[in-house]
């Protein structure tokens, strides 16, 4: 017999790679597995290659436990190790993303009880409840049919001794309800007819393609990917099905539902651990089918990937800044090229990094030019602000609610949006002029009325609203600046004063059950006026909402963000795109005080191909995405003086002999103290064909960084905060 093999065990941790572990049998790549590291014990898979051979045999640790978990598969590996280069993040800091999506704990399973079809000899009162009780309700946990019935654990013992009941595994009882391609098809128009023949006739390829699904607001985009969706299952495949984290509303898994006859698995940050371990098992072994998710749902271990959709992938929250920074769906396109399985990224408003894809013939384009029952697009308006302002005091103009009180009369609905929680984002001085700022962040604070106090929306940092001014000391001096929400709100209770109001954003509606309670009661007409930010924008259809009114289109028009303009237009479009989607036209009045900015005149117009073509030669000018690369990378550290140092140190050693590789700064960063930190910020540019990863490995290996400072690389940075 030979001695302990040696294998290499990839662990979440931020080495640069695998580490050695002696092992008595060979393990094959993927297993997980929980190793020894300096006192603890820390969970690991597995990996390919030889291992390192650095630390000598007698020294060699050995692997702790191997783990029952099903094995991470070699796609899974590969798209891991692919995103680690790409975002030049440590591997085991990617595999965290897959360990958290496992949830550690090993699975107890849960374990109820089911009717087995014979009755007892003898039926005793107290039996004959139980029987009763699961032949109305199915399968139940022990403890569960004894609060029910309030029978002693002796009759249900007895039951089971007799034969007739059986002990089920719950965990998979509940997983049990599968979706059916079948269940409800739609009658499709003649575009989106064609649109998902060529999405089913790619999944029926079983190989890597990739599609832009682009269709106006309402021209049923989700109605024609379910049809690839429902291709899939009939092969036996699993389908995941991407959202930005604030759509995955009941709705939506409402619609998947009432399309397959069951739900799908939901995925995203909030599930219970119960939760997250049935779905994760589910799709290890396969019996979960279709999931729909957030973009961590990408780290999930399908077995058999059919079928990957990214909707609204236009939509900047699949960006994931911190620790490894990634996009949700860049990074779904690599795991189905990976996977070998087709992938559909949809919108209203493609990305021009999407739409650079589509002419460099990259990916098929797949277009719904109508709305669906012809219905048509809302008529939109500029409201030049300079020329109808608002009364003193107040957000909106005269004409915009002179057309909120006729849609009123009309027994129709108006949604006003502002993307902006809260009272006011500026509390000030009317004495001294002070600002209240937070204290960890430069960042200043915003006011919530409704809970009575000034909230940081960079840290959670929240204070109750002081009465005097904390500078000067004047009583009653401090004065609300510029709108949120809630200002809009009372604002229309003013003005309006018999229309039914709502608010909608995400923090004053308590978790998904009240958002869903919400939009029923817009959908049954019980509210009148909706006031929301970006939660509204997305995939909701209300038939009676015929007005829409955008309160300031030229909000982050001036930050210095190169993606400004276009996530206006994106947004803006997807908000207008609620009004008239029922039989009722619809109308959109957009008040800005910037009405000849370029992005304003393409909304006025609804010209998305000409905003599109300026965006792009602009870009092009000046080699910005998607012609050209940037990398952000982010120093923090409690000392300013310190971290710019390094900043400082870190531009020097750049390289300086590649053609069209630049660095700009170090510069203090537009937040330059956030979560108590002081932020520096370096920005590579680099043409697109540079393998830039490469370049800048070695030039960042070789910068000295303290202990106290970080660095944050941003491969394809979104947020210049
Ligand atoms: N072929 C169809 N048969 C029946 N109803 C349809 C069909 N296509 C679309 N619809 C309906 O039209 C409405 C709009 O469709 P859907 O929400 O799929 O559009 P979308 O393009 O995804 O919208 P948006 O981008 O604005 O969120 C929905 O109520 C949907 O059920
Ligand atoms: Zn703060």
């Amino acid at each position: 017999m030979s001695g302990p093999t040696r294998i290499a065990v990839l662990v979440a941790l931020p080495f640069a790679g695998p580490l050695d572990y002696a092992c008595a049998e060979v393990l094959p790549p993927g297993t997980f597995v929980e190793v020894p590291l300096g006192p603890r014990r820390v969970t690991g898979v597995v990996w390919d290659g030889a291992p390192e051979g650095l630390v000598p045999a007698a020294r060699l640790r050995a692997v702790a436990a191997v783990l029952d978990w099903p094995p991470m598969r070699a796609p899974c590996r590969r798209f891991l190790d692919w995103m680690a280069a790409y975002t030049m993040s440590p591997p085991g800091m990617v595999l965290r993303h897959f360990i958290n999506a496992a949830n550690n704990d090993k699975p107890a399973p849960l374990t109820g009880y089911r009717l087995a079809g014979r009755a007892p000899e003898r039926l005793t009162p107290a039996r004959r409840l139980v029987l009763d009780h699961l032949a109305a309700e199915g399968p139940q946990a022990a403890a569960a049919i004894l609060a029910a019935t309030g029978v002693s654990a002796g009759v249900l013992r007895g039951l089971v001794e007799a034969g007739a009941l059986l002990p089920v595994d719950l965990d998979a009882v509940e997983a049990a309800p599968r979706p059916e391609p079948d269940f409800a098809l739609p009658a499709l128009s003649p575009d989106q007819s064609v649109a998902a023949d060529e999405m089913a006739a790619a999944v029926a390829g079983s190989s890597y393609k990739a599609f832009l699904l682009d269709g106006v607001t309402g021209s049923g985009k989700t109605e024609t990917y379910m049809e690839a969706i429902a291709a899939a299952l009939r092969l036996g495949r699993q389908i995941v099905v991407l959202l930005p984290e604030i759509a995955l509303t009941a709705g939506v898994i409402e619609r998947f539902a009432a399309r397959f006859g069951a739900p799908p698995a939901v995925w995203h940050s909030d599930l219970t651990a119960k939760a997250r371990r049935r779905v994760w098992r589910g799709v290890a072994d396969g019996a979960v089918s279709l999931v729909v998710g957030a973009r961590s749902a990408l780290f999930l271990p399908f077995r058999a990937l059919g079928l990957i959709v990214v909707d609204e992938e236009h939509d900047q929250g699949f960006k994931q800044d911190e620790g490894v920074a990634y996009h949700g769906r860049d990074m779904a396109v690599v795991r189905a090229s990976i996977e070998g399985c087709p992938v559909v990224l949809a919108s209203a408003t493609p990305s021009l990094e999407t739409l650079a894809n589509v002419e460099a013939g990259r990916y098929g384009h797949l277009v719904l030019r109508e709305r669906h029952g012809g219905a048509s697009l809302p008529d939109v308006s500029i409201l030049d602000m300079r020329l109808n302002p608002p009364e003193r005091g107040n957000f909106l103009s005269p004409v915009l609610t002179r057309a909120m009180a006729e849609t009123l009369a009309r027994g129709e609905q108006t949604l006003l949006f502002l993307n902006r929680r809260g009272y006011a984002p500026l509390t000030l001085c009317r004495h001294c002029g002070h600002r209240i700022e937070c204290p960890n962040c430069s960042a200043w604070l915003v006011e919530h009325r409704n809970r009575r106090q000034l909230e940081c929306h960079h840290c959670g940092h929240v204070v109750p609203k002081p009465q005097a001014c904390p500078e000067c000391g004047e009583e009653d001096s401090l004065v609300a600046c510029g709108p949120g929400v809630e200002r809009i709100d009372e604002e229309v209770a003013n003005v309006l004063p018999q229309a039914r109001r709502l608010i909608l954003a995400s923090d004053t509606l308590g978790g998904p059950l009240a958002l869903a309670a919400a939009f029923d009661a817009i959908s049954n007409r019980e509210v009148d006026v909706v006031i929301g930010t970006q939660i509204v924008a997305k995939g909701h259809h209300f038939p009676f909402l015929t007005l829409v009114g955008v309160v300031d289109a030229d909000l982050g028009l001036d930050g210095g963000d190169l993606r400004a303009g276009e996530r206006i237009f994106q947004l803006t479009t997807q908000v207008v795109g609620r009004a008239g989607r029922g039989e009722r036209p619809g109308r959109a009045l957009i008040q800005s005080f910037d009405p000849d900015a370029g992005v304003i005149r393409a909304i006025a117009r609804s010209d998305r191909d000409g905003f599109v073509a300026a965006e792009q030669a602009a870009r092009k000018r000046h080699g910005l995405p998607p012609y050209g690369r940037l990398v952000a990378l982010i120093l923090s550290g409690p000392d300013q003086a310190e971290v710019m140092t390094v900043g400082r140190a870190m531009a020097r050693s750049a390289p300086r002999d590649i053609e069209g590789f630049d660095v700009l700064g170090p510069a203090p960063a537009p937040l330059s103290l956030l979560r108590g930190r002081w932020r520096v910020r370096l920005l590579v540019r680099a043409p697109r064909r540079l393998n830039v990863q490469a370049v800048m490995r070695p030039w960042l290996d070789a910068v000295p960084v303290p202990g106290r400072v970080r660095l944050q690389i941003d491969v394809d940075p979104y947020h210049f905060m």
